[in-house]
């Protein structure tokens, strides 16, 4: 039985006191689990730009100070009273994206958006209403419902999912968003059909996601579109059968560059850049797929004559992916050879050196960052 069970737990983590500070490596106290809860130790964390933006102070819902980080994998340190989802040694990763399976909207099969911990969640706070974690005499709240920024964490128990042994974490990390986003919107959300035309606007890990998913679904053209010309060679070694750079397409605008040069537009179109312009020019024609965050105060608008004439606008968080039911089946996809994972690692960092990891993310050429959590 480990040492640690039922005890304070003093680590390393990356606390953002503030918006637009670096984050401050220091000691934080993790209280053990209450009812219904799971302790991890944390080995290792993507960073995401949804981070990036909360960190920013750009997320009306970003509370300070907190520890972020949503996109971990780790080991089961401690389980609470009641606790029958995981055990202790469990290798796991944390959901932002509960799946009690129990409420209106798990049970729904329409969504994958569970209510459990919805509300305490967005406060940064556990389903009690209280944080796990102390530093400096202050509580500190707790992000998107996992805080994968520390050497340990304590989330809801329907809000981590267990992930084979044999499975490497320092890249099973990744499966916690960008991927799962990605691959989910195309498959789960959108469904993408054998002979689409696809455009993926944005062509980051989310976007080559989405990339990968038209290709498991048989897309006949993947149409990669982004403003950052480095982007080219990684869309294609994700599948896709073009790419544009609206830079480089004259005076027309890319909606109409689409339209002209696909017989009329494309069957599905992905916002995965989080700009409302890019957005409004994506409704080209068929379905369109919101991925992107976009920053507080942004408004979508067009016209409603777009949508009386076919087209629609769908979202999706998680790629519309049910966690605890679901992420195995992509963890096995991958471990088949059928997803690529390991291949979004730009970037490998240790905890102390997190901060370079948001600075890599704005240099234009960071798929993603992966961080050792194991020292400080
Ligand atoms: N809905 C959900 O569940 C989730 C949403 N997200 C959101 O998805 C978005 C994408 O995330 P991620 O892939 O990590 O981000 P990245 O920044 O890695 O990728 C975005 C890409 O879009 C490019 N880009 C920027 N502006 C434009 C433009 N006007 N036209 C075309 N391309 C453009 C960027 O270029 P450059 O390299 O120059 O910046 C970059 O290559 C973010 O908003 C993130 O918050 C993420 C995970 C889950
Ligand atoms: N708080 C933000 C919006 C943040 C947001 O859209 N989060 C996404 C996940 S992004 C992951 O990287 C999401 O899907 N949330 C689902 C949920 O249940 O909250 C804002 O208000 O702008
Ligand atoms: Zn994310
Ligand atoms: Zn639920």
């Amino acid at each position: 039985m480990s040492s640690t069970i039922g005890k304070t737990i003093t680590c390393k983590a990356a606390i953002a006191w503030a918006p637009s500070e670096p984050l401050s490596i220091e000691e934080v106290e993790v209280a053990p689990p209450k009812a219904h809860e799971v302790r991890i130790k944390i080995l290792y964390t993507g960073c995401c730009h949804t981070d990036a933006y909360t960190i920013s102070g750009k997320d009306p819902e970003g509370n300070f100070p907190v520890i972020c980080g949503h996109e971990g994998g780790g080991i089961v340190e401690s389980i609470g009273e009641s606790v029958t989802t995981v055990k202790v040694g469990d290798h796991v990763i944390p959901l932002y994206t509960a799946e009690c399976q129990k409420c209106k909207f798990c049970i729904s099969g329409r969504t994958n958006l569970c209510s459990s911990v919805r509300t305490t969640q967005g406060m940064g706070l556990m389903p009690d209403g209280t944080t796990r974690f102390r530093a400096r005499g202050k509580d500190i709240l707790h992000y998107m419902g996992t805080s994968t920024f520390s050497q340990y964490t304590v989330v809801a128990d329907v809000s981590l999912v267990a992930i084979d042994k044999s499975v490497s974490l320092d890249k099973a990390c990744l499966l916690g968003c960008g991927i799962t986003t990605g691959y989910g919107a195309a498959v789960k959300t959108v469904k993408v059909e054998n002979g689409s035309v696809c455009a993926i606007f944005g062509a980051g890990c989310v976007g080559l996601s989405v990339i990968q998913g038209c290709v498991l679904n048989g897309a006949k053209t993947i149409i990669a579109i982004d403003t950052n010309d480095t982007k080219r060679s990684w869309a294609d070694m994700f599948g896709a059968t073009h790419f544009v750079n609206p830079i480089d397409i004259g005076n027309k605008s890319i909606d109409e560059y689409l339209v002209d040069s696909f017989d009329g537009g494309v069957d599905y179109a992905f916002d995965c850049t989080g700009n409302v312009g890019v957005m409004e020019q994506a409704l080209i024609w068929g379905k369109l797929c919101v991925i992107g965050v976009a920053a507080a105060g942004q408004k979508l608008s067009f016209k409603p004559f777009l949508v009386v004439t076919g087209r629609q606008v769908v979202g999706t968080a998680f790629g519309g992916i049910k966690g605890r039911s679901e992420l195995p089946d992509l963890v096995q996809l991958w471990q088949n050879g059928q997803l690529k994972v390991s291949e979004y690692i730009t970037h490998e960092r240790k905890l102390a050196q997190i901060n370079e990891a948001f600075e890599a993310m704005e240099s234009g050429n960071c798929i993603r960052t992966v961080i050792d959590m194991r020292t400080a």
